[in-house]
C-alpha cells in the first residue's frame, strides 16, 4: 500500500515512511492510495476471535514489508495485553438495541490507548531497523497526550513533546502527562487553546529546516497509523452484533474527527455501517457544517467534555478529499480559504457525498449532565461526559430501530470526576494502578502561545538528549 497527500504535492510514501512522517511536507495528510476490501466471509470470521487476531487481519493490508506477520503478531499481542479487560473493547447494552463500546480499558483510561499502544511499538520497530531517532511533537486536548506519554515513556529512540492548553484539561488528564518521570517525555502547558497547540504542531512540521534537524514525527491523528489502529474496533463491534449479515450504526463523540474517520474507513473496507453519526458538544463546527454546508471556525468554548473542545477538526480534510473525488487542487483551494478567512464551503456535490455517509448532532452542557444523571439512575451505567454527549445524540437520532446503535465510549468517567459529580452527585474512583495519581509530583513548564518560544524549548531539550539529525 502506498500513501498520498491530500494536498497532492508531497512525495508518495510506503507505510513505514508515512508512519514516521507525521504531516505531509505540503501540509496535507497522508491517505492510502486505495481502501483495501475485506470480504463478507472474512468479516463473519472475526466473531469469537481475540482483539489482537482481528487487528492483525484488519491492519495487515495497510502495512509494508517492515511489518511481516511474524513482527506484527507479537506487537499486537503485547499492545493489547496492556488492557485491563479480556475483551479489550467490550460492548455493554444500555437500552434496547443501544450499546456502548468501551474503549477505555487501556493504561490511561481513554480510547487513545487503543492506537497509541500499537503506534509506540511500530515506531520503535522502524527506528531500530533504520538505526534512527525521532522527536515526536503532539498536541492534546487532554487524552492523546497522556496516551502518547505512556506509550513512549522510556523508549530510547524517541523524545516526546506534548503541548496542552493550560487550564483546559481535567486534573486527572494533566497529571497523567506531568507526573511521568521518564526523561524522554515532556508535557508543556501552552497559554492558549487546543486549536493553538495543534496549529503550532503543524507549523513545526511546515518549518522544514526545524522538522529535518529534529527528525520530527507525529502521534496525533494526522498520523495514518493512528486511524488504521482505530478501524479495528468498528469491525470487532460489528462482528459481535452480527455483521456482515446485519448492519450496525455508530455514534461517535467527535473533536478532531480521527475516531469517526476510522468508522468511515471501516465502511469503505466493507463493514455494513448503516449510519455514522458525528456527536459534538457545544464546539459544534462539524454539526454546523453538516447542517449548513459551510465549515466556519468560531471561538472555542470550554465544556465538561474538554477533549472535544476543538474547532479546527484536522481529519475532516481526509473525508473532504474523498468527497472531492480526490481532487488535491480543489482541496488546496478550500484549505487556502480556511487559512485566509477561517471558513470554506465545499461544492454541493462534495457536501452531498459527506451527508451520504455521515449524520451529525450536538449536545449542550445541560443535556450532557442530564444524560449522565438519567442513564445512571435508569440503568446503573456511569457515562463519562464525552460518551454522554454521544448517548444524547443517539437518543435523539432518527434511526431504524432494527439496526443496533453503538455509541463509542471514549473515556472512563474517573478522568472527569468533577464533571461527573456535578451531573449525578457521584465521584468515580480511579482504578488501582492510578490510585495515587493525585500525590505524584508533577513537572510541566508553561510557555507562551508563541511558536518561536516553543521551537526554542524543544530544540534545547531535544539537543540535550542528542536527537538532532
Ligand atoms: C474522550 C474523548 N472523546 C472524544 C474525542 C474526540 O475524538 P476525535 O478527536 O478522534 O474526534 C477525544 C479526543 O480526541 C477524546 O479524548
Ligand atoms: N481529543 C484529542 C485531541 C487530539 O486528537 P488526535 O486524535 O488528533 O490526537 C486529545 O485528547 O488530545
Amino acid at each position: 500500500m502506498r500513501y498520498i497527500s491530500t494536498r497532492g504535492e508531497a512525495p508518495v510514501l510506503a507505510f513505514s515512511d508515512a508512519l514516521l512522517a507525521g504531516l505531509a511536507r505540503d501540509g496535507g495528510l497522508y491517505v492510502p492510495e486505495a481502501f483495501p476490501a475485506l470480504s463478507a466471509s472474512e468479516i463473519a470470521h472475526f466473531a469469537g476471535h481475540s482483539y489482537a487476531e482481528v487487528a492483525g487481519k484488519v491492519i495487515a493490508p495497510f502495512l509494508d514489508a517492515a511489518f511481516a506477520p511474524a513482527v506484527l503478531k507479537p506487537m499486537l499481542e503485547e499492545a493489547y495485553a496492556s488492557f485491563r479487560h479480556p475483551a479489550t473493547t467490550p460492548l455493554v447494552q444500555i437500552a434496547p438495541n443501544r450499546f456502548v463500546l468501551e474503549l477505555f480499558h487501556g493504561p490511561t483510561l481513554a480510547f487513545k490507548d487503543v492506537a497509541m499502544q500499537l503506534l509506540g511499538r511500530m515506531m520503535d520497530h522502524v527506528l531500530i531497523q533504520r538505526d534512527q531517532r525521532a522527536t515526536i511533537v503532539g498536541a492534546t486536548s487532554g487524552d492523546t497526550g497522556g496516551a502518547a506519554i505512556e506509550a513512549f515513556r522510556g523508549r530510547e529512540r524517541t523524545d516526546v513533546f506534548i503541548l496542552y492548553p493550560a487550564g483546559r484539561v481535567s486534573e486527572v488528564q494533566r497529571r497523567q502527562m506531568t507526573s511521568v518521570p521518564d526523561a524522554n517525555v515532556h508535557a508543556i502547558a501552552i497559554e492558549g487553546t487546543f486549536d493553538d497547540c495543534q496549529a503550532h504542531v503543524k507549523a513545526m512540521f511546515n518549518h522544514h529546516a526545524f522538522r529535518d534537524e529534529l527528525r520530527l514525527a507525529g502521534v496525533n491523528s494526522i498520523n495514518w497509523a493512528r486511524i488504521v489502529a482505530q478501524v479495528v474496533y468498528y469491525f470487532v463491534a460489528g462482528a459481535a452484533l452480527g455483521s456482515p449479515h446485519r448492519p450496525v450504526s455508530f455514534i461517535v463523540p467527535t473533536g478532531n474527527f480521527g475516531d469517526v474517520l476510522a468508522g468511515y474507513v471501516a465502511k469503505r473496507m466493507g463493514l455494513p455501517v448503516d449510519r455514522l453519526t458525528i456527536a459534538t458538544n457545544v464546539n459544534d463546527i462539524l454539526s454546523r457544517t453538516l447542517a449548513t454546508g459551510r465549515y466556519e471556525i468560531t471561538g472555542v468554548m470550554p465544556s465538561s467534555s474538554p477533549s472535544m473542545d476543538i474547532q479546527v477538526s484536522s481529519n475532516f480534510e481526509r473525508v473532504l478529499f474523498d468527497a472531492l473525488d480526490r481532487d488535491a487542487g480543489a482541496l488546496r483551494g478550500l484549505m487556502a480559504s480556511l487559512a485566509q478567512s477561517g471558513a470554506f464551503a465545499p461544492p454541493n456535490a462534495a457536501m452531498a457525498a459527506i451527508r451520504a455517509d455521515f449524520d451529525a448532532g450536538r449536545t449542550d452542557e445541560a443535556q450532557t449532565a442530564e444524560t449522565i444523571a438519567r442513564v445512571r439512575r435508569e440503568t446503573g451505567y456511569l457515562l463519562d461526559p464525552h460518551t454522554a454527549v454521544a448517548v444524547s445524540v443517539a437518543e435523539r437520532a432518527a434511526h431504524d430501530p432494527r439496526v443496533p446503535q453503538v455509541v463509542l465510549a471514549t473515556a472512563h468517567p474517573a478522568k472527569f470526576p468533577d464533571a461527573v459529580e456535578r451531573a449525578c452527585g457521584e465521584r468515580p474512583a480511579l482504578p488501582p494502578h492510578l490510585a495515587d495519581l493525585m500525590e505524584r509530583p508533577e513537572r510541566t513548564p508553561t510557555l507562551p502561545n508563541d511558536i518561536t518560544a516553543i521551537e526554542a524549548y524543544i530544540t534545547a531539550h531535544a539537543r540535550a538528549s542528542g536527537h538532532t539529525a
